[in-house]
């Protein structure tokens, strides 16, 4: 596809109800890059991020017309597979949320749903996955320890780990490090850079200084529509839209 582009985003309207959450969303989202969603509270951002791997199909009366392709598939196809879509579009929410079980078998837990059964495998995922979320020289030797016991900061990075081991190739992250303290943060914020040579990650944010660390591009969204999106440094630099402007000198939201 041209451009690198990943995720292209053609009309996208969602309602709740009789409630327009999304307007007529046009983006392109690039592969290995971070893209950050910014905008004030209730402006559409997470059900936005939602629709990228249908997340908001679990809720009841949500209506959603438009395109969204995801390398060239249309995703809200009748023939796309859901458990294939989420296993390639992967999720990491803003509070932690490991299960009630051991560090092992939170990451192992995707890998054997989807089919992987021996063990020296399952070993091989887990050890990469905590890798790559940078938290294996933390936690190797308590892996078989309640994940639950883990720090804030830790749970939140076993919680990408968990992600990666499904190997997707989109990660969608929901203020990931809101609940974090500003260490942890950093820690994620590094990882993120690491991780975007392997994965394209959207992130929804509302720590503008965290957009302009760690983002490529940039999207504002501002009563459900997106009223500029440009590279990061030239939003936060000379956005073109006066709302835009406003938003990031902390003027409203
Ligand atoms: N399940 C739902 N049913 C009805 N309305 C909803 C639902 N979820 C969200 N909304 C409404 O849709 C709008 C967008 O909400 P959304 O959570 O996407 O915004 P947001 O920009 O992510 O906000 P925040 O930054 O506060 O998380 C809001 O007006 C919200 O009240």
């Amino acid at each position: 596809m041209l451009n690198n582009t990943k995720i292209m985003v053609r009309n996208l309207n969602l309602f709740y109800g009789e409630f327009q959450a999304l307007k007529d969303i046009n983006i392109d989202i690039k592969e290995n890059k971070i893209t950050a969603l910014i905008g004030p509270s209730g402006c559409g951002k997470s059900t936005f991020l939602r629709t990228l791997n249908r997340m908001n199909d679990l809720i009841d009366h949500v209506r959603i017309n438009g395109q969204i392709l995801l390398d060239g598939l249309d995703i809200y196809d009748s023939q796309c597979d859901l458990i294939t879509l989420r296993r390639n579009v992967g999720m990491v929410f803003q509070k932690p949320n490991p299960f009630p079980k051991t560090v092992y078998e939170n990451i192992a837990y995707g890998p054997k749903i989807h089919g992987i059964k021996e063990k020296s495998t399952l070993d091989e995922i887990v050890e990469k996955s905590l890798r790559g979320a940078a938290l294996w020289d933390e936690v190797k030797d308590r892996l078989d320890k309640p994940a639950l016991g883990l720090s804030g900061g830790q749970q939140q990075r076993l919680c990408i780990a968990r992600c990666l081991a499904v190997e997707p190739d989109v990660i969608l992250m929901d203020e990931p490090t809101s609940a974090l303290d500003p260490i942890s943060t950093l820690k994620i914020e590094n990882l993120l850079e690491e991780l975007k040579k392997d994965y394209t990650i959207v992130i929804v944010t509302h720590n503008m200084q965290q957009a302009g660390r760690v983002s490529d591009e940039t999207a504002f969204f501002l009563n459900g529509e997106i009223i500029e999106m440009n590279l990061t440094d030239s939003i936060f630099s000379k956005p073109k839209d006066k709302r835009t402007k406003d938003y990031i000198t902390g003027r409203f939201g």
